[in-house]
């Protein structure tokens, strides 16, 4: 694929208090973000947040109840080659199963005056052109989530938002995603990406959109979003673990001991704990920084959010 060559226009998505309501429910929630180009945005939110939603808020395929959504400043609705200007996977489904993949993509550059090499680059590029002779219907579903990917990627766009894109992929088909986000977003694309995966999220995202009950949680940084709420810990191992409960435990720190021998001291700073083991003799194998995890910031940020769907469920 080659470069973003309108980097100068700066296509960025923006959503200004939007407000979509569905009956008497409010899926989306006076909603104000931009997703700027050059980085790859994580979209997260339990079940039922409101991230399809928005998503197909910025696509025109829904009309919000209020706000609005743009691309570059301009409405889904008024772009005169959407596809250029955006790429979507919204629904692994949508390609017709009778059709092969290769004809799905033609039919699909055809219809939007896309170059037909296009549809060859993508199939090399999303891995499926040895599959592209075979009808869909016979995909596995990694592989129509792969089509569903050469599809977004088929007019070039500037910007290209992925729902759940690692949906079904095998470890390989994972380690390529967070390969292409990285190089979409080096091109100078803007890329909002959602997932339920913690793990998969923080090896690709610089940047995090939350949503709870469609309101905005947090939108910041993946190591702002992080710090901000996991505490520092210490990562230790020792040959001598009675010695090390000893002297931690003598010197106020609770620390926690693991299965595998290793042990965790929350709330402590490295020096602090090299230098305690280093005075008292305690012979260390291991003293790292325990960094905190995605998954456990989110948890945190998101318990509350949690709870209220499964109370109002079970109501
Ligand atoms: N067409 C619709 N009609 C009625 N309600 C809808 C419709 N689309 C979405 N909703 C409701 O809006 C809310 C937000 O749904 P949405 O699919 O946007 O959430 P999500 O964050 O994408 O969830 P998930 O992680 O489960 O995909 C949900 O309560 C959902 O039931």
């Amino acid at each position: 694929m080659g470069p973003v060559h309108h980097a100068d226009a700066m296509t960025s998505i923006d959503v200004r208090d939007l407000t979509k309501e569905y009956g008497t429910r409010r899926a989306v929630d006076d909603l104000t973000f931009t997703v700027p180009p050059g980085r790859v945005t994580g979209f997260l939110g339990p079940n039922g947040a409101g991230k399809s939603t928005t998503m197909r808020l910025v696509l025109g395929l829904d009309h919000p109840t209020s706000g609005a959504a743009a691309l570059g400043g301009r409405p889904y609705a008024s772009l005169r080659e959407p596809l250029r200007t955006v790429g979507a996977l919204l629904d692994p489904g949508a390609a017709l199963g009778s059709r092969t993949g290769r004809d799905h993509l033609r039919i699909l550059a055809a219809t939007h005056r896309i170059p037909d090499r296009r549809v060859a680059e993508v199939l090399e590029e999303t891995g499926l052109a040895p599959a592209a002779r075979r009808r869909v219907r016979t995909y596995s579903l990694g592989m129509r989530q792969r089509l569903g990917i050469a599809a977004a990627l088929l007019g070039d766009p500037e910007v290209v938002m992925l729902d759940e894109p690692s949906n079904g992929l095998d470890p390989e088909g994972i380690v390529w995603i967070r390969g292409l986000l990285r190089r979409l977003a080096d091109e100078g694309r803007t890329v909002l990406v959602s997932s339920h995966l913690m793990n998969e999220t923080a090896s690709f995202a610089d940047h995090l959109v939350v949503l709870g009950r469609g309101r905005l949680l947090a939108d910041t940084s993946l190591r702002e979003f992080i710090d901000a709420r996991v505490r520092p810990a210490v990562r230790v191992r020792t040959s001598d673990p009675d010695a090390l409960e000893n002297v931690l435990a003598r010197h106020g720190h609770q620390a926690v001991r693991h299965p595998d021998g290793h042990w965790t001291v929350p709330d402590a700073r490295l020096d602090d704990i090299g230098r305690l083991a280093s005075a008292e003799g305690v012979p260390l194998l291991e003293l790292a920084a325990a960094e905190g995890t995605l998954e456990q910031a989110y948890l945190d940020l998101t318990a509350a959010e949690t709870e209220f769907v499964t109370q109002s469920q079970e109501a």
